[in-house]
């Protein structure tokens, strides 16, 4: 049972390949092996094993009328065994390297070693050690693609003999009453959409996971009775209807006996997938464990494509060329991280006879042989082929290599230099040599761009964040200036997209430069670790939208812009001591038409910025993600409140100043100083009856 019966119904040509590999030892095929018990378990029930496995077989489908004959017929056994050999000898060639070298043993794993002990820690924890009346745990393991997390529960439930139950996806969902009727052994009078149905079949699978054990297939032993329950293809309904998942889990971890495992991807736009099925509140209520992986590190990398290029160049000498160390690094470099993606270009770049490989070996030999003059050329042109170098192995198998803001924050604040000698680079003039910087090693507009973000939105957090690492109050005038002028490049919404690009130029390159104390390559150290923060920006715009909105709804009669509403007549009115107003009118005046000349606004709490925040906020992107949609974003915050404003019952919309913020959520800024200008209040303002 479990996710082969779940997907029985509608994927029956999958269930038939299953079933015909576990007959194999019947018809003969003495060189399946099937005492691996665990492995083909999970082997059995995974998807994109699944496939694997229907690969596997389409082989021995042909061979499979040979194969019967062998029994009565020895003499043939030599022939067949021997074409069998070349199939497969043909075969293992022709088969992806990350498949024919996937790792065997802990060992062998790319991912680091205290990732896998905690997640083994984490399987005995609720397998083994699990008390009799416990619920159901729940497992999140997260991480960007490719950074070996499949990998690791392969290897961690063979070797500690659980048998795995994983849910595929069915593939058709054209479900007809009778299917539906079949799964829940009723006939159903409510109309049921194919995505509801596919909640419904995964709400099936769990519960009968749960409850019965997997098909014991010849060969397997029935003596291990531990298992957990793999998910790593969400259905997409969930995206959808994050609820009907909760529903589902809540219901799981009250009655269940097995955990549950999810895999989920992180995508370059950061967690959002993980925060939408899985938001902290359900993490805490249903205490879902988080393990999160990293990408994988450039030395174990460099191990594994080591030894498989090693492997390869001794065994298929004549079909793969031996890469040497530099292209093996620049492979490493090429991937972030993505084990899968650095084997595949590797396994890419290796093959002889392939045409696109040759033209790339050419062009580089073609590069190599260049003959520079002078010190300064070979420099730069090593620089510049080794660039076109990663450029060209990109182009041929390397992964988009984007970056997380946060890094792509670091990598600007926390710029590296390289020191070069006076021969290598023209000196400034005398009279300039305070502007004299070492050569910087990053390329600020690449890291810009593959972070993903527009360069207004990017400028937004760098103005956030420079300050910090700044030691000397002349610089940060010198930022600052750069700042503005890249603000007024972006000021012009018809020319914005265009100027978004000089501007987070300007403001980069123009924060990196004033920071005196990075100048050098040699004062590189000593900063330390300094957290980053989201832009107050974002809570400012907000409130600024509603107050304008508040003005414009209170003080209709007056016929004026919000803009002059807020600068000119509201600080007017707070001066006068009958202004002839209600109570809402006389709130919004107190909050908004004056300006604290005795106290000091304090620092609004600020929101930390993490490694894998994506860095937009939620309102943002459901509207692309591009500060060139901030107006779009901003009647958005206007209808929105609208509503609400709407509903009120006095009919005077109530802006959040007055509100104090507090409908805001927890994580964003709140606005202590306004509540506390609110309190200590001199002001006083009657109230002026008009009847
Ligand atoms: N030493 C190794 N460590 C980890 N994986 C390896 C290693 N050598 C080869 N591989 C292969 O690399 C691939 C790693 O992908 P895996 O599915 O584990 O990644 P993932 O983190 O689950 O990402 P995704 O969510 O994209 O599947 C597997 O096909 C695995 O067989």
């Amino acid at each position: 049972m479990s996710g082969s019966s779940a997907g029985r119904q509608a994927a029956p040509a999958e269930v038939t390949g299953w079933l015909a590999h576990s007959f194999d030892d019947f018809f003969g095929n003495t060189n399946t092996s099937s005492s691996t018990v665990p492995m083909n378990a999970l082997e059995g029930s995974t998807g994109r094993n699944q496939h694997q496995k229907k690969k596997d077989l389409s082989l021995p489908a042909s061979s499979k009328n040979k194969v019967l004959p062998r029994k009565r017929a020895k003499s043939s056994s030599v022939d067949l065994s021997c074409s069998r050999s070349r199939q497969n000898q043909s075969q293992s060639q022709d088969e992806p390297w990350v498949d024919k070298y996937k790792p065997e043993t802990q060992n062998d794993l790319a991912v680091h070693k205290k990732k896998t002990e905690e997640v083994e820690a984490w399987l005995k924890m609720h397998i083994f050690q699990r008390q009799p009346k416990q619920g159901g745990s729940v497992l999140l393991l997260t991480g960007p693609p490719g950074c070996g997390k499949t990998a690791t529960i392969q290897i961690l439930v063979k070797d500690l003999g659980i048998q795995v139950q994983e849910w595929t996806n069915p593939i058709s969902l054209d479900f007809t009453k009778e299917d539906l009727k079949s799964v829940f052994g009723h006939d159903s009078n409510f109309h049921t959409f194919p995505s509801q149905a596919q909640a419904a079949l995964f709400q099936d699978f769990l519960l009968r996971a749960n409850k019965y054990n997997k098909l014991q297939m010849l060969g397997e032993s029935s003596e291990n009775d531990k298992k957990l329950i793999l998910i790593e293809d969400i259905p997409n309904q969930f995206y959808r209807d994050p609820n009907s998942l909760h529903e589902i889990l809540r219901r799981f971890v009250r009655t269940s006996r097995c955990p549950l495992i999810f895999i989920i991807s992180d995508n370059f736009s950061g967690d959002s997938n993980q925060r939408l099925l899985f938001p902290k509140e359900i993490l805490e209520e249903l205490c879902i464990s988080n393990i999160s992986f990293k990408p994988v590190a450039p030395t174990n990398m460099m191990r594994v494509l080591n030894r498989i290029a090693t492997i390869e160049a001794t065994m298929n000498r004549e079909k793969n060329y031996a890469p040497d160390r530099t292209s093996l690094e620049s492979i490493c470099r090429g991937c972030s991280g993505d084990i899968r993606s650095a084997i595949n270009s590797l396994q890419f770049s290796s093959v002889k006879d392939c045409s696109l490989e040759d033209n790339f070996r050419s062009s580089k030999k073609g590069s190599s042989t260049l003959k520079c003059e002078t010190v300064v050329s070979k420099t730069r042109k090593k620089k510049k082929s080794d660039t076109l170098e990663n450029q060209e192995i990109q182009a041929i198998g390397g992964k988009d290599a984007s970056i997380f803001l946060f890094h792509a924050l670091g990598k600007i604040i926390y710029c590296k230099r390289e020191p070069l000698s006076e021969s290598e680079f023209p000196q400034l003039p005398s009279h300039l040599s305070e502007y004299h910087r070492d050569t910087l090693l990053i390329q600020p507009e690449e890291i810009v761009e593959k972070s993903h973000m527009s360069g207004s939105m990017f400028n937004l957090y760098l103005h956030q964040n420079y300050v910090e690492f700044f030691a000397n109050i002349d610089d940060v005038v010198r930022a600052s200036e750069y700042l503005s002028t890249a603000d007024v490049l972006c000021s012009n919404w018809n020319s914005r997209p265009v100027m978004e690009k000089y501007s987070a130029s300007v403001a980069t390159r123009g924060v990196i430069h004033s920071n005196t104390t990075r100048a050098f390559a040699q004062c590189q150290g000593g900063m330390g670790f300094r957290p980053l923060h989201k832009p107050q920006w974002f809570f400012i715009n907000k409130k600024y939208q509603e107050n304008c909105l508040a003005a414009k709804s209170l003080f209709s009669s007056f016929s004026l812009p919000p803009e002059c509403l807020q600068t000119e007549l509201l600080p007017y009115l707070a001066m006068l001591t009958n202004p002839m107003r209600n109570q809402a009118q006389i709130a919004f005046i107190q909050d908004v038409g004056r300006l604290p000349l005795k106290r000091h606004f304090g620092r609004l709490k600020l929101e930390t910025l993490t490694d894998k925040d994506s860095g937009i906020p939620d309102l943002f992107v459901n509207y692309e993600g591009d500060l060139a949609d901030v107006n779009a974003m901003e009647t958005a915050v206007q209808m929105e409140k609208n509503k609400t404003n709407k509903n009120e019952s006095d009919g005077f919309p109530l802006s959040s100043s007055q509100c104090s913020g507090n409908e805001l959520p927890c994580s964003q800024p709140q606005p202590i100083a306004a509540q506390a200008i609110m309190e200590e209040d001199e002001l006083k303002i009657e109230e002026y009856d008009t009847d």
